[in-house]
């Protein structure tokens, strides 16, 4: 990575989990790279009332998982001021403002700031709005912001606090961050497709049967019971991460690199999805709730009791369904999705089945091309060769290739690289206003529906892959879902244990 721009960086939500978990770490990675300049510096803000010094105590705390020297540390840490602050207060911006003031001569940053807003997004419109009126955003240099997920709740209020932000910072400086787009396999996708004549050529309705595209978690909803009972796997999984990637695998190859043809291409693609009558979502949604159960010989407790969950909730912590998309392209291949918590293992995958040259169904027998974005990464496709014994016979072979542990150890995190991106102001790997809008438009249907049908939500025990009615859905269509637990391929020496 290039060495970065001089910047200001003002993150409201400093001690936040989000912060501690994720954003140091990426931070002091390209620290580390020197990907950023020796021009910058951090001003943390929330409520609490620290000192510089117990920040530093923090940041060092969080960055410790990357083994940092001792000199090294000290000079990243020094980098960071503390300021207590609470956005709802207009005095405080004030005294915000003169800090900025004092670091951008300090260090040098030419009035370059990015703010990055690692808060509840009920907060966004008013720092945002206080933000100008204080004039911190009044500067010779760059000034964006960096918005976390969610971006609304729905698509009305997601307009709403759209419009609220392009009132103070133009679109092409506001960057809502989708993490799964700065993941290296997710980044691959379209590499894949435009580099590969055998793959490309093949790329739709006349040679694809369906695709794949699965968001497994085996970790339940951890000590965010709080959002995730508010929210459910539909807002918090499918209406950003998945129908991100889906655009990316259905959109038109973009005529060239920019960022504005690749986001025309997923608008395009996002807009050809299929708005769904109640009963369409009846017949091509389903939901679940995880109950009770067993994994990796551990026993965990169902939704329900989870910390902060209402205890009749309603809530959906799985979701499967099929898209349809309304284009030459793909009329007539389903996409199919599934996401969930407390499932078998983590695994996101995608898999795109190819058509059978015969009449035969058995899906052993179909070529599939598998993309594995984590916790592995690389490629496998699944070919028919003939028996070695039998001369008419065909036996299934996979060819396989996962990056090993060393080299995923060195490509950058997806929060390293999307905080990189943002300084530079490259906004292809965030998701635009015109994304954000039509993905909302295509989940609310859904969400009205559910919320109008009051039968009990499906139930799956924690440690198996989603309720029966989501295998019900795909065998409906005379299809299966793809899945080999990584158990599979480290049985058949094609994934090394440590990788
Ligand atoms: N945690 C995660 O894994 C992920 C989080 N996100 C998103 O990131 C954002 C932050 O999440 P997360 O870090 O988990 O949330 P937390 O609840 O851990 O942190 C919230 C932060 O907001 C601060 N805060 C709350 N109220 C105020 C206020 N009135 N004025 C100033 N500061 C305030 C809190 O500090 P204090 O109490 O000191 O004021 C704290 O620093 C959310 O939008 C979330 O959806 C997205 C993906 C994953
Ligand atoms: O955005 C979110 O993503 C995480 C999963 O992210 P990953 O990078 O660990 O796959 C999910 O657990 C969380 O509920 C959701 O808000």
């Amino acid at each position: 990575m290039n060495n970065s721009k001089p910047v200001l960086m003002i993150l409201f939500g400093a001690t936040g989990d989000l912060a501690k978990r994720k954003l140091y770490p990426a931070f002091f990675r390209l620290f580390r790279q020197q990907a950023l300049s020796d021009h910058f510096a951090v001003i943390g803000t929330a409520r609490r009332p620290w000192s510089d010094e117990h920040f530093h105590e923090v940041i060092a705390d969080a960055i410790a998982d990357e083994n940092p020297t001792e000199p090294e540390q000290a000079a990243f840490v020094s980098h960071f001021y503390y300021q207590s602050h609470d956005v709802g207060d207009a005095s405080h911006y004030q005294v915000l403002s003169q800090l900025a003031d004092k670091l951008d001569n300090k260090y040098q940053l030419a009035g370059n700031r990015l703010y990055y807003l690692a808060m509840a997004p009920r907060f966004f419109g008013q720092i945002v709005t206080q933000l100008k009126s204080a004039g911190i955003i009044d500067t010779e240099g760059f000034n964006r912001v960096v918005l976390e997920k969610p971006f609304g709740t729905d698509f009305e209020s997601a307009n709403e606090l759209s419009q609220q932000l392009t009132s103070v910072f133009p679109e092409q400086d506001i960057f809502r961050i989708d993490h799964y787009l700065g993941k290296e396999m997710i980044q691959n996708i379209l590499t894949l497709r435009a580099t590969n004549s055998l793959l490309e050529s093949q790329w739709s309705n006349k040679h694809i049967e369906n695709v794949q595209i699965t968001f497994a978690e085996a970790l339940g909803v951890e000590q965010r019971g709080g959002y995730y009972d508010q929210t459910g796997a539909l807002k918090d999984m499918v209406q950003n991460h998945i129908l991100q990637v889906l655009s990316l695998l259905a959109m038109e190859l973009p005529t060239g690199t920019s960022e504005t043809a690749i986001r025309e291409g997923k608008v395009a693609a996002l807009r050809a999805v299929k708005i769904y009558t109640p009963d369409e979502v009846a017949k091509n949604f389903v939901r679940g709730q995880y109950t009770a159960g067993r994994l990796n010989h551990e026993d965990f407790a169902g939704y329900r009791e989870e910390p902060a969950v209402a205890e009749d909730s309603r809530t959906e912590t799985f979701v499967a369904g099929k898209f349809e998309i309304d284009n030459d392209r793909w009329r007539g291949v389903p996409f199919y999705v599934r996401t969930g918590k407390r499932l078998t293992e983590k695994g996101t995958r995608i898999n795109i089945v190819f058509k059978n040259l015969t009449d035969n169904t058995d899906l052993a027998t179909k070529n599939v091309l598998t993309i594995y974005i984590q916790p592995t990464e690389g490629f496998s496709l699944s070919l028919n060769g003939k028996s070695l014994d039998a001369q008419y016979e065909t036996s299934p072979i996979r060819l396989s290739y996962r990056h090993d542990s060393k080299m995923m150890a060195n490509t950058p995190e997806a929060y390293e690289r999307l905080m990189h991106d943002a300084i530079d102001g490259d906004a292809t790997n965030f998701t635009h206003w015109d994304e954000v809008a039509q993905s909302w438009k295509i989940v609310d249907v859904i969400r009205q529906a559910w919320d109008q049908d009051q039968t009990p939500v499906p139930t799956y025990a924690a440690g198996t892959m989603g309720p029966k009615e989501a295998f019900d859905l795909v065998a409906a269509d005379g299809n299966e879902w793809v899945w080999q637990p990584d158990t599979w391929f480290i049985e058949r020496g094609l994934l090394k244990t440590e990788s």
